[in-house]
């Protein structure tokens, strides 16, 4: 269940006023998701979603917004924010942040295999994603780089069990030898796991929660990609999905030299953020934990997969 936040009749319509959307049709709570309030909003103006932004500081939130907004106008499928008639793109509603955004056709694959013409479409999007990305005006270094790996990895340390801290402290020092500042890179999408992916068909018609977005290398994210839809369930490779995903994208923007060697270390890379990730949200439940818990054993075994590759 991911509506936290109760939306007494008044309150929503006052929001609704600061726009130009018509009068409303229907607003239903959205169950998917789970860090965020979300609600599908009909209006005569259109079909929207509305956010009400439960945990990401508010001075934060304009940057993913307008990284949407960013990409949508330069022909990626994602959730361009709407202005209220004053140009905003956030406001506030029971007070907390909120936005409305596009809401976009389509349904996740999340829960079963993807087909070859599904990776393939993900494979060229993300390629085309981060080419879009190129010219957009803000920095925002990925906020789960390199040094909060470090950092989480420390904190974590004493929460864990001995083979854990094996495992992390070898990852720790291993992979300071896989920088990523000096590769091709910008805006990469950082999470575009299968639940963050609309699909009509073959065709991906969404990509939604751009709220792990930031700037770090594009292969480390296509890595992301591949670990997250591309693993069996012991964690091992696909190989078959994995290169038709490497071709897909490599269609779109062909590697650079540079890149070569890098394709299995990122993977690594990638496998350790999101072993990191699922084990603080474990072993440091935030206050009123809202997030879901995800298993940190999958990102473990992904890891540890990938470790044989180098
Ligand atoms: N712009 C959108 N268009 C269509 N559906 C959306 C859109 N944004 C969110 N959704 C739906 O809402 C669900 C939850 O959104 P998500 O961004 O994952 O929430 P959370 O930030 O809480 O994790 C998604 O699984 C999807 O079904
Ligand atoms: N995709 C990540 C966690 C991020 O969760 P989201 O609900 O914000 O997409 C994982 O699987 O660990």
């Amino acid at each position: 269940m991911a509506v936290y936040t109760e939306l007494p009749d008044a309150e929503l319509a006052s929001f609704l006023a600061a726009y130009d959307l018509g009068s409303l049709e229907q607003i239903t709570g959205i169950c998917a998701g789970t860090e965020n309030s979300n609600f599908f909003l009909d209006t005569q103006g259109g079909r929207f979603v509305l956010t009400i932004f439960e945990r990401l500081p508010r001075e934060s939130i304009p940057y993913y917004l307008h990284v949407t907004e960013w990409l949508s106008q330069h022909g990626i499928p994602c959730p361009a924010p709407v202005h209220s008639r004053a140009g905003e793109i956030l406001g506030t509603l029971c007070g907390k942040p909120a936005a409305i955004v596009q809401r976009l056709a389509g349904q996740s694959i999340e829960g079963r295999v993807p087909n070859e013409a599904e990776i393939s479409a993900l494979g060229q999007l993300l390629a085309r994603m981060h080419l879009a990305g190129r010219g957009f005006p803000e920095e925002h270094p990925n906020p789960a780089g390199l040094g909060w790996c470090q950092e989480t990895g420390r904190r974590l340390f004493p929460k864990l069990s001995p083979a854990e801290r094996e495992l992390l402290a070898d990852e720790r020092e291993t992979q300071k030898q896989w920088p990523r500042d000096k590769l091709p890179g910008g805006v990469i999408h950082a999470d575009l796991f299968p639940d963050n992916v609309l699909f009509q068909g073959n065709t991906i018609t969404g990509t939604i929660d751009y709220y792990y977005a930031g700037d770090d290398a594009w292969l480390y994210d296509l890595a992301i990609v591949a670990n997250a839809w591309c693993s069996f369930p012991d964690g091992s490779l696909d190989k078959n999905l994995a290169a038709i995903l490497w071709q897909a994208y490599e269609s779109v923007r062909p590697f650079e030299r540079r890149e070569h060697g890098l394709w299995f270390p990122y993977m690594r890379a990638a496998a350790l953020r999101f072993w990191l990730l699922r084990l603080e949200a474990k072993h440091f439940p935030r206050g009123g934990q809202l997030t879901e818990l995800r298993d940190p054993e999958e990102y473990q075994r992904i890891l540890e997969r990938r470790r044989e590759f180098c």
